[in-house]
C-alpha cells in the first residue's frame, strides 16, 4: 500500500483555450475538472497502476466533498480529516502550443487542532505502507518544520518516505532523513541556493541534499531529463514527450512511477520518466494509465552528459 499525505489539496478545473489575453473575456473550447495536489495525483498515477493507496488529506466544504467523491470512483481510499475552511479550486489556462497558465489558490487555513489531526492521521497508517508519499505545499496554519515532525514521526513508525515540497519546507525536513526527495530544477536550485545552468550542477545539487540528509534525489528537470542520485549511483534519462498537452503533474506522475517500480535504481528512475513523459502528453492534471506510457522511448544512462543545458523546470 502507498499511502500519501497532501496537506492543501484542490479541485483542478482546466480551460483550453485558443490564446491567453490579459484583460479580455476568453471563451474556452473545453474545460475538466481533476482531483489534485501533489500527492493526491501521486494516488492516481500509482492506483491506476493498479497499487493500493490511501490518501490522507484535509477536506472542507462542497469542494471537499467532490474530491473525496472522485477519488473514491477512482478506486482510491480517502483517510479524510475534516477541516472548517474550504478545500481550494485551482484553474489553469492550456494553450494549443502546450502553454500553461496556472492559478493556485492559498487554500484554507488550518487551525492548531487539525494540522495535529493530519499528522496523526498520517502516522496511525504510515506503519502498514511500503511508502509514505509526503507533496505539495503548505497551507496557511502549518508551519515550516511541518513535514520534518511528519517525516520524523513517519520513521518512527519503520516508514520508508518520500517528500516533494520546496523552499523552507524541504530543507527543514531534509536532516530528519527522507528516503527520497523529488525536486524540479527551481526547487533544487532554491535548495542549494546557487542557479544551475547544466547537469553538472544539478548533480552537485542533488549531492548536496543527500549530505543534508536526504538518502536519494529524483530531480525532474523538465525538456533536460531526470537525474537520481541514490545509494546506486548517479543515473540520468530523458524521455521524448511530445505533443505537450499539458504539463501539470508531470512530476507527481514522474514520483508515483519511481514508488511504483521500487524506488531504488535505474529501473525505477527509467518508470519515472515514461510516467513523466506520458503525463505531459495527457490533458489536464490527467495522470497516466498503463497504456499511456512508452518504456521503449525511455533511455538511462550512469554517465550524466554533465555540460547539457538545463531548460525551464517542470
Ligand atoms: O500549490 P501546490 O501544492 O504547490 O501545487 C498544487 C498543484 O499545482 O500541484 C499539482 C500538480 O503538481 C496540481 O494538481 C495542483 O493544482
Amino acid at each position: 500500500m502507498i499511502l500519501t499525505v497532501t496537506p492543501n489539496p484542490s479541485l483542478d478545473r482546466t480551460y483550453e483555450i485558443p490564446a491567453l489575453t490579459r484583460g479580455a473575456v476568453l471563451r474556452a473550447d473545453a474545460d475538466r475538472v481533476d482531483p489534485g495536489g501533489k500527492g493526491v495525483n501521486v494516488s492516481r498515477a500509482v492506483a491506476a497502476a493498479g497499487h493500493r493507496t490511501i490518501a490522507v488529506l484535509p477536506l472542507g466544504g462542497p469542494e471537499g466533498a467532490l474530491l473525496e467523491r472522485l477519488l473514491t470512483g477512482l478506486g482510491i481510499e480517502v483517510a479524510a480529516v475534516p477541516v472548517t475552511g474550504r478545500t481550494r479550486v485551482n484553474i489553469a489556462a492550456a494553450e494549443p502550443d502546450g502553454t500553461l497558465t496556472k492559478l493556485n489558490a492559498p487554500g484554507p487555513e488550518l487551525t492548531p487542532a487539525e494540522s495535529h489531526a493530519l499528522l496523526s492521521a498520517v502516522t496511525a497508517r504510515a506503519g502498514g505502507a511500503t511508502w509514505t508519499v509526503c507533496c505539495g505545499s503548505l497551507p496557511r496554519g502549518l508551519d515550516d518544520d511541518w513535514y520534518a515532525a511528519l517525516v520524523a514521526r513517519a520513521r518512527r513508525t519503520g516508514a520508508r518516505i518520500a517528500l516533494d515540497t520546496s523552499g523552507p519546507a524541504l530543507t527543514r525536513a531534509l536532516p530528519a532523513g527522507p528516503d527520497v526527495v523529488k525536486p524540479n530544477t527551481d526547487e533544487l536550485a532554491t535548495a542549494v541556493r546557487r542557479h544551475l545552468a547544466t547537469v553538472g550542477d544539478a548533480v552537485l545539487a542533488a549531492e548536496d541534499l543527500r549530505k543534508a540528509g536526504a538518502r536519494a534525489v529524483l530531480a525532474t528537470l523538465g525538456a533536460a531529463g531526470q537525474l537520481l542520485v541514490d545509494d546506486t549511483g548517479t543515473h540520468w534519462g530523458t524521455a521524448p514527450a511530445t505533443p505537450v498537452r499539458s504539463d501539470v503533474g508531470a512530476g507527481d506522475a514522474s514520483l508515483a512511477g519511481f514508488l511504483s517500480a521500487g524506488g531504488r535504481g535505474p529501473r525505477a528512475l527509467a518508470a519515472a520518466l515514461a510516467h513523466g513523459a506520458a503525463a505531459v502528453r495527457l490533458p489536464g492534471s490527467a495522470m497516466p494509465e498503463p497504456a499511456d506510457l512508452r518504456p521503449d522511448e525511455v533511455t538511462v544512462t550512469s554517465e550524466p552528459p554533465l555540460e547539457r543545458p538545463l531548460g525551464a523546470a517542470r
